[in-house]
């Protein structure tokens, strides 16, 4: 699914309105009726709701809702903000529809604002996707008063206060909703993880916008769903045999750390490759013989730390990192790798620490190699940013000038290839913070390179299948239980 930026969105409505064609005032209507569906089926008529709305089109929004739940059976109260600014037609066609159910009660000063009991759920109808400047004055005290209270609150397409495809200022003044209920497409912002508190747990809800749009502009940005997935997916064939399925070798482990090397090789197993190789330092044969049958081992001749590159001859894709150490030895076996490597190359952990601190290897890398940092393996590699709208552009700036694919790992990992795409991932959960589970991705993610996925969609692919089988082991045994060999135990489709 496409992420459009706010202009899009504008756009995509106009375009809606002109081709279908609807008046904007139905397609508010057909907004506000699918956002109502939504909220019957989250909160039952004894409910009592009110309704903050703002004077654009969110605040329409509002109005709207306001009389669907209201003739819905629906105990409905609105409340409309007296702030400088002209009301949008659409909100004003809605304020008469309105008056003939519910007269709303006006806010002028914030002493207007009104006790409001426990019971009653508060819809956020103040300020959309229209966002263009900070919010002062009367419209920000009344969110510091929502976001003083300890109601159920729901925003309309989006948090008020809350930009949709740019940062905010630490400072600015924005609802905390429990939930966000969003017209047609994710917005950018909610994959922030520092506007967790602005989305609340977030849904869309399809609103008949043009599909015929939808598919002829241009996106930057993705958002990776249970169907986009499944199309990269390469069936396996009924006549195929281990060959078909490639043969990954994974450079991994040292002493002290041999459980990443186990972890990254079941996951590369499970992930179905034909045929595993790992290769480890001498005190990790027993190890890996005895916790991984399944592979096919080569040692190093040093006891602690890898330092010899196998022969890649017999290989189909590598992957290096897990648990492999800074030494420098270890340093020349990754670059004698990036000098010699002809096969999908996937870098992670301490690998990309190596990268970070002897950076005239970056521009060894060969191009679609695969780098799955978390955010400080991703710091050190590419420099500081001030907020995670910068961080995500200095990935895309990285991808672009080496050429490589890099997963961000973090909830939303995202998925930046070298053109600079970014496809947001909405699988995984926070039980999935615990060590071990990036060793299980770079496993994934070799394995399917391995069995000759493009890069693209083994680095897509990959983070996704990691994150659902992260949601299956939560299911079954709760977040905080969950530990990085549950993640292996249900992997699969
Ligand atoms: N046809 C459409 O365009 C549709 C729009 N929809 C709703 O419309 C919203 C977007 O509508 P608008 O573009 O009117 O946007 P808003 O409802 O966010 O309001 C924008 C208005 O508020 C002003 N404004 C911007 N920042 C402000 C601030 N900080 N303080 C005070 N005023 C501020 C702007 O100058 C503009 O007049 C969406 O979020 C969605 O809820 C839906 O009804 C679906 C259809
Ligand atoms: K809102």
């Amino acid at each position: 699914m496409k992420i459009f930026n706010a202009q899009q969105i504008r756009d995509w409505d106009a375009y809606t309105i002109a081709h279908e064609p609807v008046s904007s005032l139905d397609l508010m209507e057909r907004a506000s009726q699918a956002f109502v569906k939504w909220f019957c089926n989250q909160f039952v008529q004894t409910r009592p709701v009110w309704v903050f709305c703002g004077k654009g089109n969110n605040g329409g929004d509002g109005l709207a809702i306001a009389r669907i739940l209201s003739t819905g059976g629906y105990d409905v109260q609105v409340y409309t903000i007296d702030y400088p600014g002209k009301a949008s037609a659409d909100y004003s066609a809605n304020l008469e529809r309105l008056k003939s159910h519910i007269t709303p009660t006006q806010i002028a000063a914030i002493t207007d604002f009104p006790e409001v009991p426990e019971q009653v759920v508060c819809i956020d109808a103040l300020l959309g996707t229209g966002l263009s400047r900070p919010v002062e004055g009367l419209l920000s005290e009344i969110i510091v008063k929502l976001n003083s209270l300890t109601n159920k609150i729901v925003s309309v397409d989006i948090a008020s206060g809350l930009y949709t495809d740019q940062s905010n200022a630490q400072d600015d003044v924005i609802v905390k909703p429990h939930f966000t209920v969003t017209f047609q497409c994710p917005k950018l912002s909610f994959m922030m993880p520092q506007n967790a508190h602005f989305t609340g747990s977030w849904h869309v809800v399809p609103i008949g916008l043009s599909e015929e749009y939808a598919q002829q502009t241009p996106a930057s940005y993705y958002f990776t769903e249970k169907k986009a997935a499944e199309t990269r997916i390469q069936p396996r064939q009924k006549f195929s045999h281990k060959g078909t399925f490639g043969h990954a070798l994974l450079v991994a482990g040292s002493f002290g750390k041999m459980g990443a090397a186990v972890l990254s090789g079941k996951a590369c197993l499970r992930s179905g490759a034909g045929l595993l190789t790992m290769h480890v330092p001498a005190c990790g044969y027993e190890i890996m013989q005895i916790s991984l049958p399944e592979a096919m081992t080569t040692v190093d001749k040093h006891e602690k730390i890898n330092t010899q590159l196998p022969e890649l001859d017999a290989y189909s894709a590598v992957g290096i990192g897990p648990g492999i150490g800074k030494e420098q030895p270890t340093v020349e076996l990754v670059e004698k790798l990036l000098d010699t490597i002809g096969v999908p190359l996937l870098i992670d952990a301490d690998a990309l620490n190596i990268l970070s601190e002897n950076r005239q290897l970056l521009d060894k890398l060969p191009a679609k190699t695969i780098l799955t940092p978390h955010p400080k393996e991703f710091q050190r590699l590419a420099g500081d940013s001030s907020n995670e709208f910068e961080r995500l552009e200095a990935g895309r700036q990285f991808a672009i000038r080496h050429q490589v694919i890099i997963c961000l790992k973090g909830a939303n990992t995202a998925v930046i290839l070298s053109n600079g795409d970014v496809h947001f991932n909405s699988t995984g959960n926070a039980g999935m913070a615990t060590g071990g589970t990036g060793d299980v991705l770079s496993g994934i993610i070799t394995s399917l390179l391995a069995q000759k996925y493009p890069a693209e969609d083994a680095a897509i692919l990959g983070v996704y299948e990691h994150g659902l089988a992260g949601d299956r082991a939560a299911a079954r045994r709760g977040q905080s239980a969950l530990i990085a060999s549950d993640v292996v135990e249900y992997l699969g489709w």
